[in-house]
């Protein structure tokens, strides 16, 4: 049975002030079913970490370098992420796809990395509109599951979020049928390429404008085991009710 995950991308949004909304929520959800993830950005991960220790809320990153170490100025290694008191990563988000130019063979290394360090990776993947309209959705999706999971996982430690490019931030939403074809499509493809015990335990998650109006019906769709957050996870009142409805899901 997969554990739901509530994961919040708070992208490049919050200084310490914004660590009262992360106390809101552990204050107010203190024992969900679902596990709850904020990633909040590079700096305030290990205040968060603090705050968050011993509740139900893992702390995550939201990107990491391939190496473990090095000249590489401004990057974080998965280890210094852990060291923070991180347990998640998320990599590959479409904006690190085109504002860095990130390949699915780079997102590969920092998962291979970040699985390595002891973190759990979220890796994304999505297509952009013209993708979509193309019909090249699956293709795209595929690409991107066989480029950027590397060999050897295991269910535990990776997460794969399916993130269309034009659902992020727009407020428009895949239909069910749409969420519900990719979520199986990528069943498909880890199973077959992992085994069907490893490839079920693997966490699939939606994001894309999910909303606590909208939460309760994506997640009814098969394969949704939960979502990557980004707007909606900035302050506890809005995330709250996406929590509430993956616990009822
Ligand atoms: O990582 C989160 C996603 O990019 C979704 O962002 P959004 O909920 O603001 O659309």
């Amino acid at each position: 049975m997969r554990r739901k995950l509530a994961a919040g991308n708070w992208k490049m949004n919050g200084t310490g002030a914004a660590l009262t909304e992360l106390s809101a929520l552990i204050a107010a959800d203190p024992a969900p079913k679902s596990e709850i993830l904020i990633c909040p950005p590079a700096p305030l991960i290990h205040r968060a970490a603090e705050i968050a220790s011993e509740t139900c809320v893992r702390i995550g990153g939201q990107d990491c370098h391939a190496a473990h170490a090095g000249a590489h100025t401004g990057d974080v290694s998965a280890e210094m992420l852990l060291d923070a008191g991180a347990a998640y990563v998320i990599l590959g988000h479409s904006e690190r796809r085109s504002d860095y130019a990130e390949s699915d063979a780079l997102v590969r290394d920092k998962t291979e990395a970040a699985i390595g360090a002891g973190l759990t990776a979220i890796v994304c993947v999505g297509e952009t509109l013209d993708q979509r309209e193309g019909g090249a959705t699956l293709d795209i999706i595929a690409g991107q599951l066989a480029g950027s999971v590397p060999a050897g996982i295991t269910g535990d430690t990776l997460v794969i979020a399916y993130e269309p490019v034009w659902a992020i931030g727009t407020g428009l939403v895949p239909s069910l049928g749409q969420i519900g074809e990719v979520h199986d499509f990528m069943r498909e493809k880890l199973e077959a390429r992992f085994g069907a015990e490893t490839g079920n335990a693997i966490r699939l998650l939606y994001g894309g404008s999910v909303k606590g109006s909208n939460a309760a019906e994506i997640f009814s769709v098969s394969n949704v085991d939960g979502a990557l957050v980004g707007g909606a996870s900035l302050s506890a009142q809005d995330f709250l009710p996406i929590i509430s409805a993956l616990d009822a899901a």
